[in-house]
């Protein structure tokens, strides 16, 4: 009999396409259509990869599709293999996703908003405790989880965040932007940290800030009007498209001034 052992992380993106309808034909006008993702596809295993792409490019439109907030017209997201959307409640547990914006209450302290999470997430009350405690030190926050979270500083409010998504140990962690609002010295804590979860999980950062993934990223994936331009390591990237240089020369010379909206 063969041992069953737990299979590495594995994502694979195939073919997803998908349309906005723009305007509703009234008066008669036709419904126009506009198209976000026109067929990406990509395979990731354990690592961090930085999804640059300019406003527009359609970051967001695969980031809801790949958590399940968002039906693709077309394609498929794989998780280890099997389809996500069947996996259902199994993909959702190492789902870690954290959004560009997100509510807070304000009345809330750092460790109610954090054990409220668990309770989303269904982790067992007994497990909550240890949870709280050990994405809180993860993220820095250890010491104020009991202030209130209208006394939180933007940059706490985003490691809180972060905190949230790390709940439950997730295989697969998504983050948009997620060095919005840190200060430099915060950034940097964020950023090895990151590298350091990465070792056995897939760790995907849309964002706009290339130095965020630069010196961290296994790969990146480029993105532009709904198409993956490239996936690279950063060294094959900049040899390919601005040899001598960097990551921020190759994000000129891919996007320039483009601006899909
Ligand atoms: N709900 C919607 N209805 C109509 N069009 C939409 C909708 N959401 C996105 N779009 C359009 O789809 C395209 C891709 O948008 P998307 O938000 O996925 O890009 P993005 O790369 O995340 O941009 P940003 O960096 O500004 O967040 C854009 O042209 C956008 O205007």
């Amino acid at each position: 009999m063969t041992q069953q052992t737990n299979p590495a992380p594995f994502l694979a993106v195939e073919g997803l396409k998908k349309s906005y309808l723009t305007h509703g034909g009234l008066f008669g006008r036709p419904a126009t259509k506009k198209q976000a993702l026109a067929g990406v596809s990509f395979s990731l295993g354990p690592g961090l990869y930085g999804l640059l792409g300019p406003n527009g490019a359609g970051k967001s439109t695969l980031i809801n599709i790949i958590t399940g907030s968002l039906k693709a017209d077309s394609g498929t997201v794989q998780w280890c293999g099997k389809s996500a959307r069947a996996l259902d409640i199994k993909f959702r547990r190492v789902l870690g996703y954290m959004p560009q914006q997100q509510g807070l209450y304000d009345s809330y302290t750092g460790r109610r908003f954090l054990a409220y999470m668990c309770a989303l997430k269904e982790i067992p009350s007994k497990d909550v405790p240890a949870q709280v405690e050990r994405v809180a030190e993860w993220v820095n926050l250890s010491g104020e989880l009991d202030k209130r979270l209208a006394a939180y500083s933007g940059g706490m409010k985003q490691r809180l965040l972060l905190a949230s998504a790390l709940l439950g140990d997730p295989k697969l962690l998504i983050l948009d932007e997620p060095t919005a609002g840190l200060d430099p010295k915060e950034r940097v804590r964020l950023r090895s940290l990151l590298a350091e979860l990465a070792k056995d999980r897939i760790i995907l950062i849309a964002t706009h800030v290339v130095s965020d993934v630069e010196t961290v990223a296994t790969e990146i994936l480029l993105l532009k009007n709904g198409k993956l331009v490239d996936q690279a390591p950063v060294s094959e990237l900049i040899a390919a498209h601005a040899p001598g240089q960097n990551l921020e020369a190759v994000y000129l010379s891919v996007f320039g001034e483009e601006d899909g909206k």
